[in-house]
C-alpha cells in the first residue's frame, strides 16, 4: 500500500479510542491516517491473556451500564460480535465476609454495617454537593472539598465495606452517568477471543485483514512515540527508533498517566492551562491477581462469586471472586488491589505476593488450603505505556478543569477515556471519546478547507522540518486468539 509521506491524521495510540476515532475517520471520506502504536498489539488497557488454561482479562474485564434506560454502545458491539459475558452479582459480596479467623460476620451485622456505609456516603455527597455549589459560586476551586477519610472508619469491617462500596464504584452511592444512563448490571467478558475481540471486530470494518489478521500498513505497531513537534503548519511526529512522520493533525489518546509522565516531549511545550488540567487528574490503579489452584477448595454457590477479607489495613487483599461462573473447573481466583496497595505490590516478587495471598486465603479457609500453583500480576502502575489503571475524576468534577484537559492545542487533538465528559474510567468512555474527537476534528477540517478554499490543498507544506523521512515498517499482525501473549511492556 502506498503512503503519501504526510498523511492527514496521525493517531497516537490503538486502545478503544484511537480505534473508534480511526473509524469515524475513515467512514468520513479521510483515509490517509497512521496509526502509531506503542505496544505490539491494539486494544491498550483491554487486554487478555491466557493463563491457568483460559483467557484471562487483565485490564478491564466488565461491560459496566447495561439494563438501563439507554443501551451502553459496548453491550451493542459485544452482541454484535456474539461476545459471550457472564452477569456479575456484586449484591452478595457483602454476605460474604470474612474475618482473619475465617468467620463469616453474620448477616445482619453485615447488612447494618453496610446501609450505615452507604448512608453514610450519601450524606458525604450531599455536603460535598452543597459546598461545591458555593465553591462555584465563589469561583473557588472544588478540590478542598473532602471526601469521608478513612480515619473516620475504624474496624476491619468497615474498612473492608468502605473499599467495596469506593474502590469499586458501587451504583448506589455515586450518581455515575455510567450507571444512571445505562443501568446498574455488570457483565464480565468470558469469552476466549478476549475483550479485545470488540477492538479487531471494530478495525475490520476499515483496515485491511486476512484471515483473521489486520494486515494494514496503515496500523504500526511497536511504535513509541516521543516527540511532538507541532507549528500552525502541521505535525511531525517522532518515535523511539528514529521514525518520523508527518501530518496535518494529531489525535493523541495516550492515558492521562502517560501524559503525566516524560515519556512525550512537546514542542513547543504545552501550554500552562493544558499542563494544570493534566497535572492535576487523579489516576486510580486497579489491579487484578490472578491465582491459579490445583483444585477448588472455595464455595461457588449461588451468591459466592465475590468475597471479602476484613482486614485493619484498608484494600489489603480484600475483594475475591471465584472464576468458575465465567469458566467452570477453570480454578482460578483473583484478588483486586488499588492504589497504594497496588503500587506496593507492583515493587515486590511475584513470589512475594503470592505469600500474602497464601496468608490471607489459609486466614479465610483454614491451613490445609492446597497452594496457588501460578500467579499472574499485571503492572499497570509501571508500564510506561499506561501509568495506571483509568482516571479518577471527582464525583462533582471541576467543569473547567475538566474541558482543558479534552480542549485541543493547535493541531493535536485529544481523545481517551479521560476525556469523556460523562464516562471517564471505562470502556465506552474510551470509545464515545474517539467517536467525538473525530467529529471535532472533521468539523475543524471542514473549517480549514472553507478558510483555504476548495481548490487550494489541504495545508501548505511545513516550513519547520526538514529532511522526512519515510519509515518502511514491516507489515504487522494482530491475531486474535492466536498471536500469544506479549512480552510485559516496559
Ligand atoms: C485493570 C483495569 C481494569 C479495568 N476495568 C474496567 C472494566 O471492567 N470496565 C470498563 O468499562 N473499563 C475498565 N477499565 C478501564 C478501560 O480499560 C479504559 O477506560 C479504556 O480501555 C481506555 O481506553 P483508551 O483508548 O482511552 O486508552 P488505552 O487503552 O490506554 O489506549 C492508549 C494506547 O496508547 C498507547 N500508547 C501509550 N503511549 C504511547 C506512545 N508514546 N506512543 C504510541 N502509543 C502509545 C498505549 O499502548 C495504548 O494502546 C479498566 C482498566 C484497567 C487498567
Amino acid at each position: 500500500m502506498d503512503h503519501p509521506s504526510r498523511s492527514s491524521v496521525i493517531i497516537i495510540g490503538a486502545g478503544i479510542s484511537g480505534i473508534s476515532a480511526a473509524k469515524v475517520l475513515f467512514e468520513n471520506g479521510v483515509d490517509d491516517v497512521v496509526i502509531l502504536e506503542a505496544s505490539d498489539r491494539i486494544g491498550g488497557r483491554i487486554r487478555k491473556e491466557q493463563f491457568g488454561g483460559v483467557q484471562v482479562e487483565l485490564g478491564a474485564g466488565w461491560i459496566s451500564g447495561v439494563g438501563g434506560p439507554q443501551t451502553n454502545p459496548i453491550w451493542k458491539l459485544a452482541a454484535d460480535s456474539g461476545l459471550r459475558t457472564c452477569f456479575s452479582d456484586y449484591s452478595n459480596a457483602r454476605f460474604n465476609i470474612y474475618d482473619r479467623s475465617g468467620k463469616i460476620f453474620p448477616s445482619g451485622i453485615a447488612s447494618h454495617k453496610y446501609q450505615k456505609a452507604v448512608d453514610s456516603a450519601i450524606q458525604t455527597l450531599k455536603v460535598e454537593e452543597k459546598d461545591c455549589d458555593e465553591e462555584t459560586d465563589n469561583n473557588g476551586d472544588s478540590d478542598s472539598v473532602q471526601t469521608e477519610t478513612t480515619s473516620t472508619l475504624k474496624t476491619p469491617i468497615e474498612l473492608a465495606i468502605d473499599f467495596m462500596l469506593h474502590d469499586f464504584e458501587m451504583a448506589e452511592v455515586e450518581p455515575i452517568s455510567t450507571y444512571v444512563d445505562f443501568g446498574e448490571k455488570e457483565f464480565m467478558i468470558a469469552d476466549e477471543r478476549g475483550y479485545d475481540y470488540l477492538l479487531y471486530n471494530m478495525g475490520r470494518d476499515f483496515l485491511f485483514t486476512l484471515e483473521g489478521t489486520i494486515l494494514d500498513t496503515r496500523l504500526k505497531l511497536n511504535k513509541v512515540v516521543r516527540e511532538l513537534q507541532h507549528s500552525k503548519n502541521g505535525i511531525v511526529v517522532r518515535t523511539e527508533d528514529g521514525c518520523v512522520y508527518e501530518a496535518n493533525y494529531v489525535i493523541l489518546s495516550v492515558s492521562i498517566g502517560v501524559l503525566q509522565s516524560d515519556l512525550l516531549e512537546f514542542d513547543p511545550p504545552l501550554p500552562g492551562w493544558k499542563l494544570e488540567a493534566i497535572e492535576k487528574c487523579d489516576v486510580m490503579v486497579y489491579t487484578k491477581i490472578f491465582l491459579k489452584f490445583p483444585y477448588k477448595f472455595w464455595q461457588s454457590g449461588p451468591g459466592k462469586e465475590f468475597f471479602i477479607y476484613a482486614h485493619e489495613r484498608r484494600g489489603y487483599y480484600t475483594f475475591w471472586q471465584h472464576m468458575e461462573n465465567a469458566y467452570p473447573g477453570s480454578n482460578i481466583l483473583v484478588v483486586t488491589l488499588t492504589n497504594e496497595e497496588s503500587k506496593r505490590v507492583e515493587a515486590q516478587s511475584d513470589e512475594e505476593t503470592m505469600r500474602e495471598a497464601m496468608a490471607v486465603l489459609r486466614d479465610i479457609f483454614g491451613p490445609n488450603i492446597p497452594d496457588a500453583i501460578d500467579i499472574l500480576v499485571p503492572r499497570w502502575w509501571n508500564n510506561r505505556f499506561q501509568r495506571g489503571s483509568y482516571s479518577n475524576f471527582p464525583i462533582i468534577p471541576n467543569l473547567e478543569r475538566f474541558h482543558n484537559i479534552k480542549a485541543p492545542v493547535g493541531r493535536i487533538f485529544f481523545t481517551g477515556e479521560h476525556t469523556s465528559e460523562r464516562f471517564n474510567g471505562y470502556v465506552h468512555g474510551g470509545y464515545l471519546s474517539g467517536i467525538d474527537t473525530s467529529k471535532a476534528l472533521l468539523e475543524e477540517m471542514r473549517k480549514d478547507k472553507e478558510r483555504k478554499g476548495e481548490s487550494q490543498t489541504l495545508l501548505p507544506q511545513p516550513e519547520t522540518v526538514s529532511n522526512i523521512h519515510k519509515c518502511d515498517i514491516p507489515t504487522q499482525l494482530y491475531l486474535p486468539g492466536q498471536l500469544g501473549i506479549p512480552e510485559a511492556i516496559q
